[in-house]
């Protein structure tokens, strides 16, 4: 069996479309944030989502030592905060170009994100040059569930519906 390059793997990924996300954390640890594209559904009982975070990422710290992240999803007009998230500007600068709220962990929930899943990471596992946190979802806030910015080709994009009904209404679950 011939290995696969990681040059011709990522080339192959490009082509998997995918939400983009901004996973933050705060806590004794400080607060940070990142964006990710490498998150999904693990089960829905318990609630749980997995999260994928390089060991080298500035936010690797302070995660995997508060324990905590909420996922915001991001939607077209979050292009520029994705980008300012995306790598090499200090974090108060990423937090400073946004409106944030809480939850029940404390982890800095995006004001206007198309939903929003705060969790306490539940299990880690090492794998090559990422983490794979289980993350068991402790608190929910949903608005405007319309459209969703989706990095596809090594590029942003946007997908929605014509229809806000189709996405069901904005709420907000779980202790605060
Ligand atoms: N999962 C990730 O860690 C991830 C995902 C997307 C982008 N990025 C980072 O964003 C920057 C721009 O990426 P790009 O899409 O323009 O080109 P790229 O060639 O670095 O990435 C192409 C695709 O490969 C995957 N990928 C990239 N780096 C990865 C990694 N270290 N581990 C696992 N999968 C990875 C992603 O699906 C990405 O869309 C790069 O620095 C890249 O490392 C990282
Ligand atoms: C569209 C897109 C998607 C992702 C990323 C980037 C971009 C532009 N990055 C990279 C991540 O955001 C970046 O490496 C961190 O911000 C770390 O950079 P600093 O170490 O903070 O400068 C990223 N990193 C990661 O660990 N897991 C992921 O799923 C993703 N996904």
């Amino acid at each position: 069996m011939q290995d696969v390059a990681p040059r011709d793997y990522r080339d192959a990924m490009a082509c998997l479309g995918a939400a983009v996300n901004i996973v933050t954390t705060d806590g004794a640890a400080g607060r940070a944030g990142f964006t990710a594209s490498a998150i999904c559904s693990v089960t829905d009982d318990p609630p749980t989502l997995l999260v994928c975070i390089n060991r080298s990422s500035s936010a690797y710290g302070s995660v995997t030592r508060n324990k905590v992240v909420c996922v915001n999803v991001l939607s077209a007009r979050h292009e520029q905060l994705s980008r300012l998230f995306g790598g090499k500007v200090p974090a108060e600068e990423r937090f400073a170009a946004a409106a944030w709220s809480t939850l029940a962990t404390g982890a800095p929930v995006l004001a206007d994100c198309t939903a929003a899943f705060d969790c306490r990471i539940a299990h880690v596992v090492n794998v090559g040059s990422h983490d794979v946190l289980f993350c068991r979802v402790v608190a929910l806030q949903r608005s405007g569930c319309t459209d969703n910015l989706i990095y596809f080709g090594r590029a942003y994009h946007t997908v929605g519906v014509t229809d806000p009904a189709e996405a069901g209404p904005e709420s907000a679950s779980g202790p605060s």
